[in-house]
């Protein structure tokens, strides 16, 4: 799917969650609007709610109120089976722990979104599979089981399993919190090439040096954004 433009749009959102001791506001009016080919890290203390801005984007959440756009879809007004539909054709996601089907080969894991979503005839999985691994640099390791990798290499497989069916939108949520800080730069800098060629990507992180890679840091604060910042480097350039 191709989309320019603006992909993201968000209209005051909020998120309340009930609690013990009455509702929990994790989000608390958030307005924000990301184009095509940015590379966004959400970034905040513990709580401040960027796990929830990220899951409502990815329709894993609904909001209390507000309204989000993405790739043109009003999400927010779809349930169920649409919703699914929707996500799997729009976003990939991207977590700490990688979530690999330990019993499948990584080409079978990348292979698997394309099964769920019929977007690639079945005769062109494999092969789009195999592009995808090389896209990400780990073709050679496409036969192997995911226990057998790297933890950087099995992030970058389902990286590649993110990009299965063309989603425009990758989400990812602390996808550098399970891997060493010289691993978590080669992911970072995937990323940043996946944005340059077109993909919108937005990252939770904790990471704290984010320049040279993500070309807007975007800081969360009880529930707000409190900094919204573009990078005046080009991503890829690190001086
Ligand atoms: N399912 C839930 N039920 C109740 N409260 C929740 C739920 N999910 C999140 N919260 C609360 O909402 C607030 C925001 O949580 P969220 O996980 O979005 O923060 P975060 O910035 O991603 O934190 P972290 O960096 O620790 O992952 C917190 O106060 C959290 O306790």
């Amino acid at each position: 799917m191709e989309v320019s433009g603006t992909v993201i749009s968000v209209r005051d959102l909020v998120k309340d969650y009930p609690g013990p001791a009455g509702r929990v506001a994790a989000v608390r009016g958030i307005d924000l609007d990301v184009d095509a080919g940015e590379f966004v890290a959400v970034v905040g203390r513990s709580g401040s709610g960027k796990t929830t801005l990220l899951n409502m984007l990815a329709g894993i959440d609904q909001p209390t109120s507000g309204e989000i756009r993405v790739a043109g879809q009003r999400i927010d007004e779809l349930r169920g089976s649409r919703l699914a539909a929707w996500r799997g054709r729009t976003i990939g996601l991207v977590f700490q722990f990688f979530q690999l089907l330990p019993t499948l080969t990584v080409a079978e894991n990348v292979i698997l979104p394309m099964d769920l979503c019929r977007t690639v005839p079945p005769r062109r999985r494999r092969g789009l599979a195999l592009q995808l691994l090389d896209r990400v640099g780990i073709a050679e390791q496409a036969d192997k089981l995911p226990a057998t990798l790297s933890g950087g290499q099995q992030q970058r497989a389902a990286i590649a399993r993110a990009l299965a069916n063309r989603a425009p939108v990758l989400l990812a949520d602390e996808p550098t919190g399970n891997l060493d800080s010289a691993t978590s730069e080669s992911v970072l800098g995937l990323f940043a090439e996946l944005a340059a060629d077109g993909n919108t990507v937005v990252m939770v992180t904790h990471e704290r040096d984010l320049s040279g890679y993500a070309t807007r840091q975007v800081t969360l604060a009880d529930g707000l954004i409190r900094a919204d910042v573009r990078a005046c480097a080009e991503p890829g350039g690190r001086s």
